[in-house]
């Protein structure tokens, strides 16, 4: 059974001018521990699915199921508790919480579900290179600094599955890679899926699966394809 499993999900925005329509009958699917990269223009709808997945947004029909539930059948409360222990989300803005210290930051997650792995946070500490950086506060550090708190605070209580908005959209090309590559390894070393938007091709080579949305749907690209 596939960890992540869509059939026919549909999505359309209502507004003053009328509707826009997004998704239409997207499927696909992902088993544990895959990793499958997200791609398309600019306004096709990939930040739209993520937020489908989470939970943080509403689809018209379609379904999806989560380890065989369907989070549609869950109520808000299950939702969130979904998004808190099984979940990560690893948005380009790095939502660090400014009051606490990178080690509170890195520890919220797993601290709220109660997982909590000292070994894996040393190895994620050391790989990410900040174990010089856990007294400071988010504002002390660099954007690309901030963003490895981001990645150590998504990991360390082993998500089912990840889900990334341009990770490493903030940084420069070089960085960008060696981050990716980086965070690629440690979500295997977590036993995570991950499901990743990105631009770029080159990301997108560092997983399992290439998925393409393009006029509402969503296809399976080929290493030849582009
Ligand atoms: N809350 C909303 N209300 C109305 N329209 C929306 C809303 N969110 C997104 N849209 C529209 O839905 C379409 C898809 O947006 P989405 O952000 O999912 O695209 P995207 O592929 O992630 O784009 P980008 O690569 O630029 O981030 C766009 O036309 C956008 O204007």
């Amino acid at each position: 059974m596939p960890l992540l499993d869509i059939t026919d999900l549909t999505k359309s925005y209502a507004h003053a001018e009328g509707v826009t329509p997004v998704l239409d009958r997207v499927g696909f699917s992902l088993k544990a521990g895959e990793s499958a990269a997200l791609r398309g223009e600019s306004g096709s709808g990939k930040s739209t699915l993520l937020h489908l997945i989470a939970g943080l947004d509403e689809a018209d029909s379609g379904v999806i199921h989560f380890d065989g539930q369907a989070i549609q059948s869950l109520n808000e409360q299950e939702r969130a508790k979904l998004r808190r222990d099984r979940l990560s989300l690893v948005f380009q803005q790095f939502h660090l919480i400014s009051t606490l210290p990178v080690l509170d930051n890195i520890r919220f997650q797993a601290a709220l579900c109660g997982r909590y792995d000292e070994m894996f946070e040393q190895e994620l500490l050391g790989k990410l290179g900040l174990q010089d950086q856990l007294h400071k506060y988010p504002h002390q550090l660099s954007g690309g600094q901030q963003q490895r708190v981001a990645i150590a605070r998504a990991l360390l209580h082993k998500p089912a599955l990840v889900l990334a908005d341009e990770p490493t959209g903030n940084l420069d090309e070089q960085s960008s890679l060696q981050v990716m590559s980086l965070f690629k390894d440690l979500v295997q070393q977590a036993g995570s899926a991950l499901l990743m938007v990105t631009h770029s091709r080159e990301m997108a080579n560092y997983l399992d699966h290439q998925w393409w949305l393009q006029h509402h749907t969503l296809s399976l690209l080929s290493a030849s394809d582009d």
